[in-house]
């Protein structure tokens, strides 16, 4: 599809209008990323609790990060999946798992890493 030509400038400015479009559709509306939002918080305020050093924050947070946008990137690729074959196929099913299993990886590094925060403080 061929765009208007835009400068540099406004260019970008569509681009991050677009991108915090997406970002507002996605915490209001998908459920999966409304649920790891809640999980975060809940992270955040266990965090406060134990009163974690500057560094612990630090992989926290980017333990949450990296579950959300490998949460996200899975919730767009469902969509593509769903609007190329909404009926049944072997395929799609294959696609959207292994898209399902990214998830897991980031869910599994943000579980090691919560661990290895808060074992040490429980036990
Ligand atoms: N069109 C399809 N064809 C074959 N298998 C499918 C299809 N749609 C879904 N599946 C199977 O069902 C699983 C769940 O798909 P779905 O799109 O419901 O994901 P979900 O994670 O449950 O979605 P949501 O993020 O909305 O909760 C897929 O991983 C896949 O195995």
């Amino acid at each position: 599809m061929k765009h208007k030509k835009t400068s540099f400038l406004s260019g970008r400015i569509k681009s991050v209008t677009y991108a915090l479009k997406g970002f507002y559709l996605l915490i209001s509306t998908e459920h999966s990323i409304i649920t790891q939002l809640l999980i975060s918080g809940f992270m955040c305020g266990v965090g406060f609790y134990f009163e974690i050093s500057l560094v612990e924050w630090m992989f926290q947070i980017l333990a949450i990060g990296l579950v959300l946008t490998a949460e996200s990137l899975n919730t767009a690729i469902e969509a593509v999946c769903d609007y190329i074959q909404p009926n049944f196929d072997k395929k799609i099913g294959f696609i959207k798992d292994i898209a399902a299993g990214a998830v897991t990886f980031a869910a599994l590094t943000a579980i090691v890493i919560g661990a290895i925060i808060y074992l040490p403080k429980i036990l």
